[in-house]
């Protein structure tokens, strides 16, 4: 069984005022009984890890370069985010893959990066709302999920989230049907490459226009083990919430 989590993606938003509400997110979901994860901008990183040095809850990264160091103006390395306290780091999110031309490659080779480091990735894939429609959902999100993971991984190092592009910041979310079908898929899938063992341990979320009112029923479907939050991960009263309906399910 993998374990549940409930992780925040804050995106590019949040200066050091935002300390204050993750403090207000650690202490509402203190002694909620799942992991939690938020992941502020790297600028944010070292104090939000400071902040939640005594919470149970985790401090995060949003993207790293796949090397340790260099001359990569302008990156931060997976080892300079565990250096500031980082637990994980969110990969290949659809808005990397859009803005910055991120291929499966890249991602692998970040993960592996991640990997070595000590951190736990979080490997996100997704289909447009053009190859959805093409009935090429599955598709995708087998030859993105194939290409993007290294060998090697477990369950314990390896978190894959299941956000579909067109669901992303929208407010639209996929019937529980479309969500059940490609997290099922995709539990085959790693059970097929990994073995049962560390394909059943990998956390599979689902992320996009999650919300205090649609997370309960999103948790109650197959193979759901959590969320990737966007929006509603900036406030406690919202995130709180969904890591309640969570631990609930
Ligand atoms: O992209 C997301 C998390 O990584 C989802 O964002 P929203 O929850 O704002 O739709």
């Amino acid at each position: 069984m993998a374990r549940k989590l409930a992780a925040g993606n804050w995106k590019m938003n949040g200066t050091r005022a935002a300390l204050a509400e993750l403090k207000a997110i650690a202490e509402a979901t203190a002694t909620t009984d799942v992991d939690v994860l938020i992941c502020p901008p790297a600028t944010l990183v070292a104090a939000a890890a400071e902040t939640a040095a005594d919470a149970k809850l985790s401090i995060g990264g949003q993207d790293c370069h796949a090397a340790t160091s260099g001359a990569h103006t302008g990156d931060t390395s997976a080892e300079m985010l565990k250096d500031a306290g980082a637990a994980a780091v969110i990969l290949g999110h659809s808005e990397r893959r859009t803005d910055h031309g991120e291929s499966d490659i890249t991602v692998r080779a970040k993960t592996e990066a991640a990997q070595d480091a000590g951190l736990q990735a979080v490997v996100c894939i997704g289909e447009t709302l053009d190859e959805r429609e093409a009935g090429d959902t599955l598709k995708v999100v087998g030859s993105q999920l194939t290409g993007s993971l290294p060998d090697g991984i477990t369950g314990e190092n390896t978190v894959v989230a299941y956000e579909p592009v067109w669901a992303i910041g929208t407010g639209k979310v996929p019937t529980l049907e479309q969500i059940g079908e490609v997290h099922d898929f995709l539990r085959a899938e790693l059970v097929a490459r990994f073995g049962a063992e560390t394909g059943n341990a990998i956390p599979l979320l689902y992320g996009g226009s999650v919300k205090p009112g649609n997370a309960a029923e999103i948790f109650a479907v197959s193979n759901v083990d959590g969320a990737l939050v966007g929006g509603a991960s900036l406030k406690a009263a919202d995130f709180a919430p969904i890591a309640a309906a969570l631990a609930a399910s």
